[in-house]
């Protein structure tokens, strides 16, 4: 990334910042345990080709959990013991709070699949009163992100509170709250707008309608504009023809280099080859917050699918505060602590966070 290419209000909270890592990760059960992680980025389609995008629709077909429902004892020893490795939050809850102790607890959440339940139409992902009930009393407490794929203004629109930090396509469009944010008051921090791939948005738009043309043929397919980058989604469109789905978006990237693909649940991700992503956004945030290199602060990270393992990583790296994954099923993660589904996320979050004094 070059310093043309930074939007930032925030001259003090330096991007390229190195940050050091002041604290060791709390040393309760399930802690941060070290997984070789599957190579999720589909980097450089023209070399890559076919064995990746066939390695993806596999991983996407192995994930899904009507295939894990097909070997019931096998998943649930799996689950048993990936368990043990990454234990409930609620039942850490004290633990947690221990490590949390005199330090400025941030709060990043993921969108979908974390705030929302996953749905069929992406358009009608929509968060619960009771989750946003609990999200403004976050943000009441710590300062609060949301840290989503989703365009900036689409995820507004779902969660419709404006006291939070918005993370939007996957962290290349970060605007914080207004100065009236009682984070602000008297603190180091300052108001941000950060759009690090501004330059690439007419090639998004260009590829955007690409797509929608070319997967037009596919039934169920859908392609979604999320402003720096796009998602096509896979979620209605008949299994077995994913890996023709899959073909087609290859066919359009194959003339951008300058893009790249990620994956998500059911989705396939395009977005800009430049080095930024959730746990970039993440450091960028801390960083605007005035905790850049600060031992005091426990970021807690709750997100639900591959994107969000960037962040959690960055938190191991940092060797601050911990990352909590949404998931059912057992999934290769750095994340320390697990939560079974968006329900318990709100639940959880209301009963740990719902009594802690505002500093
Ligand atoms: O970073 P996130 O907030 O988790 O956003 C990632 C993608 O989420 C959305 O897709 C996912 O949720 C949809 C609605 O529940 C679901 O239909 C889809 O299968 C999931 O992948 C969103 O629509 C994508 O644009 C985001 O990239």
């Amino acid at each position: 990334m070059t310093q043309q290419n930074v939007v930032v209000s925030d001259t003090k909270s330096g991007i390229n910042r190195a940050v050091t890592v002041a604290q060791k990760p709390p040393t309760v059960p399930g802690g941060y345990i070290s997984y070789p992680r599957s190579r999720r980025v589909l980097k450089n389609l023209e070399n890559n080709g076919e064995q990746r995008i066939n390695a993806w629709v596999d991983s996407m077909r192995a994930s899904s959990p009507t295939h894990a429902k097909s070997n019931p004892s096998l998943a649930e020893e799996q689950y048993k013991s990936w368990i043990l490795r990454h234990p409930s939050a609620l039942d850490m809850f004290e633990q947690i709070m221990d490590a949390s102790k005199g330090k400025q607890i941030v709060m990043f959440l993921d969108y979908d699949g974390t705030l929302s339940p996953i749905v069929d139409d992406p358009e009608r992902a929509f968060m619960s009163n009771s989750m946003r009930k609990t999200v403004r009393k976050l943000a009441r407490c710590f300062p609060t992100a949301i840290v989503t794929g989703r365009c900036r203004d689409k995820v507004y629109n779902f969660v419709r509170l404006a006291e939070l930090y918005y993370a939007g396509s996957h962290g290349m469009d970060i605007k914080g709250p207004s100065k009236n944010s009682k984070f602000f008051k008297g603190k180091k921090a300052e108001e941000v707008l950060f759009q690090p791939a501004s330059e690439f948005l007419p090639m998004i738009d260009e590829v955007y309608q690409q797509l929608v043309e070319k997967t037009k043929s596919t039934p169920g397919a859908s392609v979604e504009n999320n402003k720096f980058c796009v998602s096509v989604h896979f979620r209605c469109v008949d299994e077995k023809k994913w890996g023709e789905l899959a073909q087609h978006v290859k066919s359009v990237l194959k003339e951008y280099p300058k893009l790249r693909l990620t994956q998500g649940r059911k989705v396939l991700e395009i977005r800009p080859t430049i080095k930024w992503d959730k746990g970039k956004a993440l450091e960028f945030l801390l960083a605007s917050l005035g905790f850049a290199n600060c031992a005091e602060v426990f970021p807690i990270y709750i997100g639900d699918d591959k994107t969000d393992e960037d962040a959690f990583k960055k938190l191991r790296d940092r060797g601050q505060g911990f990352g909590i994954l949404v998931s059912k099923f057992p999934k290769d993660t750095s994340a320390s602590y697990s939560l079974q589904e968006p329900n318990e996320a709100s639940d959880g979050l209301s009963s740990a966070f719902g009594g802690v004094e505002t500093s």
